[in-house]
């Protein structure tokens, strides 16, 4: 366990700067920037709203608002009195009532247990089962909603410090998304530079200078760093491992000086090495194995990438999914209000989904929840259900869909008409799968238990697919630690390619012919490129009747189109990233396909088309490959050998060894 993980027992901190910054904790930097905080100007809300309308007791306006019938056009956040407030409140749960199809919704506290290949999972942890536990308590309040405290003061800290005042406000799910662009701008520059320094950095282990992309500037950023000798760390390990606060120092020193290298770094040293010394302590800090330390690391620039880890402390806000089929949001809010429940409406882009602050009552265990009202739900299942957007009386496979909070969110779109094939591997799971459906009142859905790679030869024909990926988790590692020490580049290897064969079967699931879709939706609850542009990219290339195709995702960052030598199709961008450092929710990534028929694809390159045929790989058009269905591939086979094995060993029979099927492939 790492030092992060075992002084994490309290409360996530929360960005209330004059309540929860530690001077002690954020370093003399950020406790020196905090001093200056504490005077800090009044926020938005503070300058705009009378005092006295702020001091009243939040949930007694909140309690007004769903009384109210007048109608108005915003959000909670910028709301200056009651009468205002209360025309919000009804505008933001009347939208509930239109049941329109960009108000989608999903669960998801059970993904963290549903992750990875079937055999892998945790049959008896079942999220559902956990559900009825879950009380959320006022000192939880103040932290879930609010960004998480971060170590080392980062290009966004600055960036957020110097901009307006919106920037005092707290994040809610209601500003994320506006916040959340704001931090993209500004970490894109940064990011576009120190990627790149940093990709060269890890092809290079040579040092090289001129990779320092601060030698103009001014050296405003303290004394130059050392990093520690051998002796240093032989004498550190004799000690059992480093002090906690020496780590914390170490890495606070790494992240700055790796931002200004030619500046502060000591001579003679690389900038590997002190990569290399700030992924020991990121490992040993937060508890991390070296290889996901690095892997996770390596995803973003220096300073944000601690952002990432340090978010994964921290949990995400609570959040439900009001079932459409049984209830409107606001009567749900009402009723979860009545019963002190302190919440409000998630935010602008969906109008059936509720952030919880605080509650009295379990919130897995109320009356509504158990008549079916609401699913509880991160944030982040949401998204690939609105990208999905299934419409009324289509058919619709959930490919891995247990235990159904997708498939609940689907049936609900689809107001209970139509079919919903809710089909998981795991056998086990169907059962949390169907108590879902029943305790919803979904009245479309077929369960079925199949390998997803069965399909289309158990069915096909679909309007739309969603495959909801196995994954290894690493998007919600802030709801199941373990993710950071039990998964090994194996792992990764063996899950991308069960997720390589599971979105081909989507997508010749799908029927091209579909009147209202013909549409795929791959998501998964990781951020690694492997199990996302990769997947994403691999379909790309073996599917030539497939382009990908805007999400219709407000917010999210856009996936890689090129990542650590790596080359994807530019329509990659068209596919959307989730980072709870960023958007406060799970790490998630969505990318949404569009079927064509077979051999009517336009070359590679021809007008907007990117993506529907195949792509330059190395410098050779990959040519339309019209009835290239099975993996039969060079690059497929060793997994399928593997799977074959498997699947073997599963009924009880004795797989030749592994020479024998390569031979007789
Ligand atoms: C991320 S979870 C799905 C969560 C679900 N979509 C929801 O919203 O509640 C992945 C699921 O894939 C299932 N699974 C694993 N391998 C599979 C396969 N080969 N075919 C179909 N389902 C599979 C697991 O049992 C697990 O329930």
């Amino acid at each position: 366990m790492g030092h992060r993980a075992k002084n994490k027992q309290p409360a996530p901190q929360a960005l209330d700067i004059k309540q929860n910054a530690s001077p002690k904790k954020l370093g003399k930097r950020k406790a020196e920037s905090l001093d200056d905080k504490s005077n800090a100007r009044p926020t938005k809300k503070n300058k705009e709203a009378p005092k006295s309308k702020q001091k009243g007791d939040k949930k007694k306006k909140k309690s007004a608002h769903f009384e109210d019938d007048d109608a108005s056009a915003d959000g909670w956040e910028n709301v200056a009195d009651d009468a205002e407030l209360k025309a919000q409140a009804k505008s933001l749960f009347n939208n509930s009532d239109d049941e329109g199809l960009d108000d989608l919704d999903i669960d998801e506290f059970n993904d963290d247990e549903l992750r990875g290949p079937v055999q892998a999972f945790d049959f008896g942890s079942d999220a559902e089962d956990n559900e009825p536990e879950l009380v959320t308590s006022k000192a939880k309040k103040s932290k879930q909603f609010e960004r998480p405290s971060k170590i080392i003061p980062t290009a966004s800290d600055d960036s957020e410090s110097s901009s307006d005042d919106d920037d005092d406000e707290r994040i809610t799910m209601a500003n994320m998304a506006a916040r959340s662009k704001a931090l993209d701008e500004a970490a894109a520059a940064e990011a576009a530079l120190d990627v790149e320094e940093m990709q060269q950095a890890a092809f290079n282990e040579e040092e090289d200078d001129d990779l320092d992309m601060d030698e103009d500037e001014e050296e405003t950023d303290g004394e130059p760093f050392q990093l520690p000798t051998q002796e240093e760390k032989e004498a550190e390990a004799k000690a059992g491992g480093p002090d906690v606060h020496v780590v914390q120092r170490r890495m606070r020193d790494c992240v700055r000086v790796l931002g200004k290298f030619k500046k502060l770094a000591e001579k003679g040293r690389s900038r590997s090495e002190y990569i290399s010394q700030l992924l020991t302590d990121i490992s040993s800090y937060y508890g991390y194995n070296d290889f996901l330390a690095e892997k996770l690391f390596q995803l973003f620039p220096v300073a944000e990438a601690i952002e990432f880890f340090e978010a994964n402390e921290v949990p995400r806000p609570v959040t439900i999914r009001t079932n459409t089929l049984r209830t409107r949001r606001r009567d749900l809010a009402q009723a979860l209000i009545n019963r002190g429940v302190n919440l409000e409406p998630i935010g602008k882009w969906t109008n059936v989904g509720l952030q919880v602050f605080e509650s009295s009552v379990p919130i897995g265990a109320t009356p509504e929840y158990l008549a079916g009202h609401y699913m509880l739900q991160a944030a982040s299942s949401f998204l690939p259900v609105i990208a999905l957007s299934p419409q009324p009386h289509e058919r619709v496979l959930d490919m891995a869909s247990a235990p159904g909070g997708k498939t609940t969110h689907i049936a609900a779109l689809l107001q209970n008409t139509g079919v919903v094939f809710a089909n998981d591997a795991n056998k086990a799971r169907t059962k949390s799968l169907s108590a879902n459906v029943h305790r919803l009142g979904c009245k479309n859905v077929v369960v079925c238990s199949y390998d997803g790679r069965e399909f289309p030869k158990v069915i096909g024909g679909f309007d739309r697919v969603l495959l909801d990926a196995p994954c290894s988790g690493t998007g919600v590692i802030s709801k199941d630690s373990s993710v950071k020490i039990n998964k090994s580049e194996r792992d990764f290897t063996l899950l991308a390619h069960l997720q390589k064969q599971l979105i081909l079967c989507a997508i010749d699931s799908v029927s091209p012919d579909s009147k209202t879709g013909g549409y795929v939706v791959y998501s998964t609850c990781s951020v690694t490129v492997d199990e996302n542009e990769s997947v994403v990219d691999y379909a790309l290339r073996k599917r030539p009747n497939v382009k990908l195709v805007d999400t219709g995702l407000e917010f999210g960052r856009e996936g890689y189109t090129k990542y650590r030598g790596k080359i994807f199709n530019p329509s990659l961008s068209l596919t959307r990233r989730f980072y709870p450092h960023v958007h406060n929710m799970d790490g998630f990534y969505v990318a949404k396909f569009k079927v064509e028929k077979r051999g009517k694809a336009p070359k590679a390159g021809t007008e907007s088309e990117i993506g529907l045929t195949g792509i330059e790989e190395e410098g050779e058009q990959v040519a339309v490959e019209e009835e290239k269905i099975a993996f039969d591939d060079d690059e497929d086979r060793p997994y399928l050998e593997e799977a074959k094995r498997r699947r073997m060993k599963a009924k009880g029979l004795r797989p030749p060894p592994r020479t024998a099927i390569k031979a007789g492939a």
